[in-house]
């Protein structure tokens, strides 16, 4: 039965039922017992079912399930995932395009009968807390109940998002997702900016499928940010507590596994926590920003969990995250301890199990299948955690309001060439930056790892329309916050020496960085004034602890700008600029005519 009145969404659903012909359709209200009869249902699928999921040890990781998908569908789909605008030229060069009438005739086939014999769940959600002025509702409809427990962690997930729509609003963004027999020649991951509407078949990986993520707070949300005058972006949100100060907030945008959930919740090395320095968790992975009625500039999480990468997450590397998947989190494509069914991963500790389950489902001997190079984990293997959960998480996690952001830092994987941090001149030199961001592929997105790609403001994957103007729009966005624009820096936590070992100790140490970068919004210290913007003058970089690995020798090497190599990258980014034609910002292509004067 429907849980609406609303005729939009009502209609809509009547519409996907007709095409997707499930058997049944079950309407998700949030309900703690729903959710429970759904988890019994799931687990109790018999061995080798795709679907099913597993209970973990009710002591150690209570409310805790376990889930692992095909090994072809581990991870998200860059090259099957389309922007389908009306005009070609309005999804850019850097998107997938696909006419929407020929992409709507290629998929209802596909669509077509999908769900016979299956349940449609419709899952209504907030992405932002209930009742913000930033949140906004989508609808989606999926054959997984996977999906469904997975985005009562991501979302506000439930019938107070349909109360908050109201009864008559189309405002909604329409999500139809079914896995389909999760054949990869047939997986497309679509979107259709101009009909709020998103489109996923054929696979049942959390990028791809939990459609309140990627899906819409990033492409589609990018879209209608750029209409409505605000935007989404791949940030995470952090608070920094000084002592005796006024909490300050910063976001930072870096690629997919590049470290923004570790960076969110940072634990200050000993020396600042003793000074009483405390970082709080807003947000890991995406931030909506606007400007609010002060005109500075407010952010937003506008999910409800972390779904974080495991591999690497330890007690050491980042307490905070391992702490949030200690109950009612979801664990995917990691190994399973046998012992005492609780989970494993590369980096967790030095133990693999012997008795152990690896990610594609075969039991296995951890320690000997370790020691000959296999990994027991996916290298994307995930969790689906709660927010709440985090120990750290900050106390405006659901202000509807959201926090007003002081800086915004970019950032990426290179071994070489960028320094460990230098803040912009201004914000359309910022903008350029941003434009800028090349990273190291991962294995966030199928494809070779390691190599070196454009990936601007960390949003290559997920700018749901033409680069180009979403640059403009930046530069619109840092008109309108004149003076009271956050300032932009930029941040590189990978280089690395001539054996290929990253020179800077990073995770709790980035904190260094981010006392400098406060330090310089609070126009407590001066910088070097360089080619590419300001560097920490000598010294500035507060390395008490750890002189040891981080030598004064070392420093110059993680602040060195190196002539030939930055004139270097000019010539690639004027190579990388070009297919953006006349919708590349002129204040973009000056910026990059300034750097090369500056270089010179
Ligand atoms: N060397 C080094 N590695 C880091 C640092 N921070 C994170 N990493 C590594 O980067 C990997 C990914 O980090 P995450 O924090 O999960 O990345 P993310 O940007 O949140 O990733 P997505 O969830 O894919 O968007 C981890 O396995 C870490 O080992 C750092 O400061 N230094
Ligand atoms: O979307 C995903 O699969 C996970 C994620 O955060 C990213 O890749 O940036
Ligand atoms: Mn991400």
């Amino acid at each position: 039965m429907s849980l609406t009145k609303n005729p939009n969404v009502n209609k809509w659903v009547d519409e996907m039922v007709a095409l997707t012909k499930p058997d049944k359709v079950v309407w998700i209200d949030g309900s703690q017992a729903q959710l429970d009869a759904l988890t019994d249902e799931v687990c109790a699928l018999p061995e080798g079912n795709r679907d099913k999921m597993y209970r973990l040890n009710e002591e150690k990781l209570p409310g805790c399930l376990y889930h692992r998908t095909l090994p072809n569908d581990v991870a998200r789909v860059e090259d099957r995932t389309f922007i389908c605008s009306r005009n070609k030229e309005d999804a850019g060069p850097t998107n997938n395009w696909c006419d929407p009438k020929e992409m709507y005739a290629k998929l209802t086939p596909l669509f077509d009968g999908v769900m016979k014999g299956r349940t449609m769940y419709v899952i209504p959600y907030s992405m932002g807390p209930i009742g913000s002025p930033l949140a906004k509702v989508g609808v989606e409809l999926t054959d997984s109940i996977y999906v469904v427990l997975n985005m009562h962690i991501m979302t506000r997930m439930g019938v107070a998002a349909f109360e908050n729509l109201g009864d008559t609003s189309n405002d909604f963004v329409r999500g139809l997702h079914s896995k389909a027999d999760v054949d990869p020649e047939k997986r497309y991951i679509v979107h259709f900016p101009e009909d709020n509407t998103i489109w996923s078949i054929n696979s049942a990986y959390g990028g791809n499928v939990l459609l309140g993520k990627k899906c819409f707070a990033l492409r589609i949300a990018s879209f209608q940010g750029k209409n409505e005058g605000w935007m989404a972006e791949h940030m995470l949100i952090l608070g920094l507590k000084k002592p005796g100060k006024e909490t300050k907030y910063i976001c930072a945008a870096f690629p997919s596994a590049c470290g923004k959930t570790n960076l969110a919740m940072l634990i200050p090395p000993e020396l600042y926590k003793e000074q009483g320095y405390e970082v709080f968790t807003v947000g890991d992975d995406i931030a909506w920003l606007k400007p609010g009625p002060d005109g500075r500039l407010y952010a937003i999480n506008p999910e409800n969990g972390f779904f974080g990468v495991a591999p690497g997450t330890n007690a050491k590397s980042n307490y905070n995250a391992l702490a949030s998947t200690r109950k009612n989190t979801i664990f995917t494509n990691v190994a399973i301890n046998n012992d005492d069914m609780t989970v494993w991963w590369e980096g967790l500790d030095k133990n693999p199990p012997e008795n152990a389950t690896e990610w594609k489902g075969e039991k296995v001997n951890g320690k000997e299948f370790t020691a000959a190079g296999n990994k027991l984990a996916h290298p994307n293997s995930r969790f689906t955690a709660p927010a709440e959960n985090c120990p750290c998480i900050s106390p405006e996690f659901n202000n509807p309001q959201g926090v007003p952001i002081s800086a915004i830092i970019f950032g990426g994987r290179r071994a070489a060439t960028t320094p460990l941090v230098y803040q912009s001149f201004d914000w359309t030199h910022g903008t350029y930056v941003g434009s800028a961001v090349s990273s190291e592929t991962t294995a966030a997105a199928t494809g070779a790892v390691g190599v070196l790609r454009h990936d601007p403001m960390a949003m290559k994957p997920f700018c749901g329309y033409h680069m180009g103007d979403y640059w403009a729009h930046w530069l619109e966005m840092g008109e309108k916050l004149g003076d009271k624009a956050p300032k932009i820096f930029n941040v590189n936590w990978f280089k690395q020496d001539e054996n290929g070992h990253f020179i800077w100790p990073g995770f709790g140490d980035n904190m260094r960085v981010l006392d400098w970068i406060v330090k310089r919004c609070d126009g407590e210290i001066d910088a070097e004034e360089t080619a590419i913007g300001y560097l920490p003058k000598k010294g500035d970089i507060n390395v008490s602890g750890i002189e040891d690995e981080v030598t004064p020798e070392i420093m110059d090497k993680l602040l060195a700008v190196d002539k030939d190599l930055w004139t270097k990258e000019v010539s690639e980014m004027r190579e990388f600029y070009k297919q953006f034609g006349d919708r590349l910002p002129k204040a973009l292509a000056a910026e990059l005519d300034m750097l090369e004067d500056r270089l010179k």
